[in-house]
């Protein structure tokens, strides 16, 4: 350890676990994004919330900036070092601090996976409702950190709904304990809220109070085929209508074509342009509801084929066709965008946008998939292998102005659930106005006046 400043660290925490091997910059100095070359001055793991306050008061004595981590999974580089930050990981602490049955909250450390909270709640009794494919290696930090969505949002909201109170290290090192699992709170700024969604640069959460819930009713699991993007409007409107919907989702056949080769197994056979995956409350009466609308969707044209599973393997084997897009295009190298609209003015920007990516990507395999039911679209560019990396970026990026215009023109947002990190950054003042930007930066600068936290993320 050459870098007086750690050796400082070093000193002032003996206990603490500070990694500054080559192989462990690069792995903790990246998100999924992968566009960036890690280089962060090294990576601290602390064991309890007292180091994380003294890491950040050394980082202010020292102008060192910190990159809050967590599972690394975010795809907008709102956890990528890349300047000779200090990685703050939060890994090591990852434990149950308490479960209250009275008020059914679940507090945890930061650093817990999403699919531990989820096993914890099951435990007793409960579940945690926010669900994404990353749950393996995702945290409960950063889901806070992008107010992060995923496939049961339909029914239970984003993670904003469920965190009862959180608690902080500010960007001076104080400890914040915001809103301390009440329900009612009249009392001034809800600053829990302002912490979510803040990625990392209002201040580092080393712990969330978690709402729990009952487990939901027996489901169905239903995968529909559709002849187009307008039948997809028609099939929500009429699920939504006479179901009780837990997901909806869709993928495109491009979607399709790539999870299958990546091992998903075919459910419906021959050549359909658009698919949803759904699942809904599966009682007796449901049941025939759900065959009494898809009948309706088929009269209609509506939907061309479909089939519900007949077990919890049949059920998982269709979630797999939606829930391995992600894993089956990574080799690719997507550019990706997430982006937002009201479910109302999806149909005319749809109509927009097709016209808009059609044209301007008229040689790249462009996969769209996402949370239809929440107006919340992902949208892929595959690179072409024979296009470097760099020229592909550079015509992505110039669609991404067009799509963030035609998404202002609609009401909509550039990040639905990911966050705007660094990839987004350049689009921010396309879905917040300059007024929202400033009180924005005001506020960063009053939880972190160094900027230390989080340096370059959301806005430069
Ligand atoms: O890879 C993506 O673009 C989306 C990832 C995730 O938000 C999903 O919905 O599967
Ligand atoms: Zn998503």
């Amino acid at each position: 350890m050459t870098d007086a400043r750690l050796a400082e660290l070093a000193d002032r925490l003996p206990t603490l676990r500070l990694l500054t091997d080559p192989s462990d910059l690069e792995h903790y100095g990246r998100d999924w994004t992968r566009r960036w070359t890690p280089k962060p001055l090294a990576v601290a793991l602390p064991g309890d919330v007292a180091e994380v306050q003294a890491i950040v008061r050394w980082a202010n004595e020292h102008g060192v900036a910190v990159v809050p981590s967590g599972g690394r999974t975010g795809l907008s580089g709102g956890a990528v070092a890349a300047n000779g930050e200090l990685v703050l990981s939060l890994e090591r602490m990852n434990r149950v601090l308490d479960f209250d049955a009275v008020d059914r909250t679940l507090t945890v450390q930061a650093g817990m996976t999403l699919h531990a909270v989820h096993e914890a709640a099951k435990e007793h009794g409960l579940i945690y409702p926010v669900d994404f494919a990353a749950r393996g290696s995702c945290s409960i930090g950063g889901n806070v950190a992008t107010n992060a969505g995923g496939i049961r949002v339909i029914r239970y909201g984003n993670t904003r709904e469920w965190i009862a109170g959180l608690t902080v290290v500010a960007g001076n090192g104080d400890l914040l304990q915001l809103n301390r699992g009440l329900i009612k709170n009249s009392s001034g700024y809800d600053l829990r809220h302002l912490m979510i969604g803040s990625e990392g640069t209002l201040g580092i959460v080393v712990d969330a109070t978690l709402r729990l819930t009952d487990p939901p009713p027996p489901s169905q699991v239903m995968l529909l085929a559709l002849p187009s993007m307008d039948a997809l409007m028609d099939v929500f409107a009429l699920f939504r209508a006479r179901l009780s919907l837990q997901a909806f989702e869709f993928l495109t056949d491009v979607a399709l074509k790539h999870v299958l080769a990546h091992g998903a197994q075919r459910a419906i056979e021959g050549d359909h342009p658009y698919y949803v995956v759904t699942e809904f409350d599966a009682d007796e009466a449901a049941q025939d509801a759900a065959l009494a609308a898809f009948e309706h969707g088929m009269e209609q044209g509506w939907i061309s084929d479909g089939v519900i599973a007949q077990s919890e393997a049949q059920a998982a084997a269709l979630w797999r066709l939606r829930e391995g897009i992600t894993e089956s295009l990574a080799p690719h190298r997507p550019y990706k965008n997430d982006i937002s609209l009201r479910i109302s003015a999806l149909p005319a920007f749809l109509h927009d946008i097709q016209a808009l990516l059609g044209n301007a990507y008229p040689h790249f395999d462009v996969v769209w998939f996402g949370h239809i039911g929440d107006g919340n679209l992902h949208i892929n560019v595959l690179r072409p292998a024979d296009l470097s990396e760099e020229d592909f970026i550079a015509q992505c990026e110039h669609v991404t102005k067009l799509l963030a215009e035609t998404l202002q023109r609609h009401g909509g947002s550039i990040s639905a659930e990911h966050g705007i990190g660094l990839v987004k950054r350049p689009y921010l003042g396309s879905t917040r106005s300059a007024a929202e930007i400033a009180l924005m930066r005001g506020v960063r600068q009053v939880f972190d006046p160094k900027g230390l936290l989080n340096p370059g993320k959301l806005f430069d």
